[in-house]
C-alpha cells in the first residue's frame, strides 16, 4: 500500500465533555496517514491520486460545522467523511491531538486506523 500524509494539520471545533468547553471552539491538531493502492505513477495526474490540499480543506470545514464531546467520536467522524468523499482512500490512521489542556501534560489525544469496508 502507498501512503499520503498531513501532520500538524490545525482544525477547529466544538470538542469537550465539560461545560466550558462547549462555549468555544477549540483548535486540534490531526495527523492523517491516507493508504491507497499503489500510485498510479505512470500517469502523473492529480486527478488519479488523493489530493492532499482537497483532503485538508474538506476536514478543517467540516469540524467548523460540527460539535463532539470525545475526541474518539471526531476521529471515527473523520474516517467516515473520508471514505465517503474519497474513493481511492483504503486505509486511514489518524491521530488527532489536543494541546495544553492537562496541567504537566503536553499533549493528550487519540489514534485510530480504520480500513474500507467493500
Ligand atoms: N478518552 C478521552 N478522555 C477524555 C476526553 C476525550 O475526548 N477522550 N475528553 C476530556 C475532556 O474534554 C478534556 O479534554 C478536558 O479536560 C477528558 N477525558
Amino acid at each position: 500500500m502507498d501512503k499520503i500524509f498531513l501532520r500538524g494539520m490545525k482544525a477547529k471545533t466544538l470538542i469537550g465533555v465539560y461545560e466550558w468547553e462547549r462555549q468555544h471552539p477549540q483548535t486540534l491538531v490531526l495527523d492523517l496517514e491516507i493508504g491507497v493502492n499503489q500510485f498510479a505513477l505512470a500517469s502523473d495526474n492529480i486527478n488519479e491520486t488523493v489530493h492532499y490540499g482537497v483532503v485538508c480543506e474538506v476536514v478543517r470545514a467540516h469540524l467548523q460545522t460540527r460539535s463532539f464531546m470525545l475526541l474518539e467520536t471526531l476521529a471515527q467522524d473523520i474516517a467516515d467523511l473520508l471514505f465517503a468523499r474519497f474513493d481511492g482512500i483504503v486505509q486511514l490512521d489518524i491521530r488527532v491531538v489536543k494541546q495544553g489542556i492537562l496541567p504537566h501534560v503536553d499533549e493528550v489525544g487519540v489514534a485510530i486506523q480504520r480500513f474500507k469496508t467493500p
